[in-house]
């Protein structure tokens, strides 16, 4: 069992060592603050202890109504948007193989998303694709209000209950939500669907390791226990006694400050193994939600390399110098790939004969790295041994912690996000919700 790396030596041409040493101070008191609760936001800090705080029944619980909707099911449905849904995606997708979907002869059932859009084309598809399929939905909405769910909830409960039957369709839906508030929760309660709970202190953004993430993480076969076993082991290897150099999220957290502090407003999170596509979209979520506030933060990017390198590469080489790249690095592939001799070597490629595929991809990455750092781009990297449960729960604590210590060193709430109301007060207005009145009035003159 090893701990995940961060490494800074490429941020050395870019920030000083006495810059480091002096934020540090800031870092430990952000630390501080989130551990005692004495910060803005602290009535949602659930998510620090949620590794060693989810017990044995719940997890046992978990996996038995994941078993019950995959036997069921050739098809779960995750309802879900933000980060009721993109914690589930992104370990689903790294975990998974590339082809699982393709593989008919998988005891698990296909895991699609809804409600994470309001595209009519996508509603379309997807009925069209349950209609002939056993399928089940896992509805996730913590306010259990969201428009996009809540709609993508109304057409697939429809097509349940035309398959199925009215009052047939309930051992097909779970709901996870408020305990008590929320459209969600009473329809879950009139219905009588399982049911779990969002806890109170626990923000979309952080709630991977709650049952928003875990149980369709578990519908998908992946050992939620070790994912938790590698969050907690981050838990530890994070708190305030630890000392700086060792916390990875503090050194990172001071780190992205001080580049911001010099200029560098846009931070590109980087991977050489596209399985983490969606860990990035979670990332960015949380670090966009979390430190985007009183005009504000560092704007968080991605990109998967190599393939990014050949469309986004040169804006990152030559464009504006205002970023910087955190680059995720897994040290270990899973399987074997050794590149073919080829009698004509017409491709010129028998140099690489009898090396691996990742050798040539951690060329690549290495290669980039030193290329970006030349062309004044600074570089952290974090170093995952393998892509497994264990690192990965590892990985999901350690960007949490470190956006909480982050946002307190910029001094904003890392735990709202009011600037997500404007865009819904502006659509219930020009759709005429009731108790809009005014503002659709207001808002139909800007349209003349
Ligand atoms: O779980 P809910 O309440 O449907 O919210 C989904 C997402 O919407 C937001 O509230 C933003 O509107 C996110 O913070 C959240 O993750």
């Amino acid at each position: 069992m090893q701990k995940i790396k961060i490494d800074i030596t490429k941020t050395a041409g870019f920030i000083t060592d006495e810059a480091l040493q002096a934020i540090k101070k800031e870092v430990v008191d952000g630390l501080l603050t989130l551990e005692k609760g004495t910060g803005k936001g602290n009535d949602f800090l659930g998510w620090l202890d949620l590794p060693t705080s989810v017990g044995k029944d719940e997890i046992t619980k978990i996996r038995k109504s994941a078993e019950r909707l995959s036997a069921q099911s050739e098809i779960v449905v995750v309802v879900g948007i933000g980060g009721s849904y993109l914690g589930a995606k992104a370990v689903i997708d790294a975990l998974s193989g590339y082809f699982s979907a393709l593989n008919k002869d998988s005891k698990r059932p296909l895991i699609v998303y809804a409600g994470h859009n309001i595209c009519e084309d996508y509603s379309y598809e997807l009925l069209d694709l349950l209609k002939d399929k056993d399928f089940s939905v896992v509805v996730i909405s913590k306010s259990g209000t969201t428009t996009e769910p809540a709609l993508a909830f109304r057409l697939l409960k429809e097509l349940l209950e035309k398959k199925y039957g009215v009052g047939q369709i309930k051992d097909r839906i779970i709901a996870i939500t408020d305990e008590s508030k929320g459209a969600l929760r009473t329809l879950a309660d009139k219905e009588g669907y399982e049911t779990y709970v969002i806890p109170d202190n626990v923000g979309g953004r952080f709630s991977v390791l709650t049952p928003v993430g875990l149980l369709p993480i578990a519908i998908a076969g992946i050992d939620i226990e070790k994912l938790l076993e590698g969050a907690a082991f981050m838990q530890k290897e994070t708190t305030a006694d630890k000392a700086f150099d060792e916390n990875p999220s503090a050194v990172y957290a001071a780190v992205r400050n001080l580049l911001y502090r010099d200029g560098k407003t846009t931070e590109i999170l980087v991977n050489y193994h596209s399985k983490l596509h969606y860990v990035a979209e979670w990332w960015k979520q949380l670090y966009g939600e979390s430190e985007g506030k009183e005009n504000k933060g560092i704007f968080p990017a991605s990109v998967d390399f190599t393939t990014d390198l050949h469309s986004m590469g040169q804006w990152i080489q030559e464009g504006r110098r205002d970023i910087f790249e955190t680059v995720i690095s897994i040290e270990k592939p899973k399987y074997k790939v050794e590149i073919p001799s080829d009698r004509d070597n017409l491709d010129n490629l028998n140099y690489l004969a009898g090396k691996r595929v990742d050798e040539v991809n951690k060329m690549a990455e290495i290669g980039t790295r030193l290329a970006h750092i030349d062309g004044g781009v600074p570089n952290i990297r974090v170093v995952l041994p393998e892509l497994n449960e264990f690192y990965l729960g590892q990985l999901l604590y350690f960007f949490e912690k470190a956006c909480g210590i982050s946002g307190y060193v910029l001094g904003v709430n890392p735990f709202d996000q009011p600037g997500v109301e404007a865009y819904k007060k502006n659509m219930f207005a020009l759709l005429g919700k009731p108790g809009s009145e005014k503002e659709t009035e207001a808002i139909r003159k800007r349209l003349d």
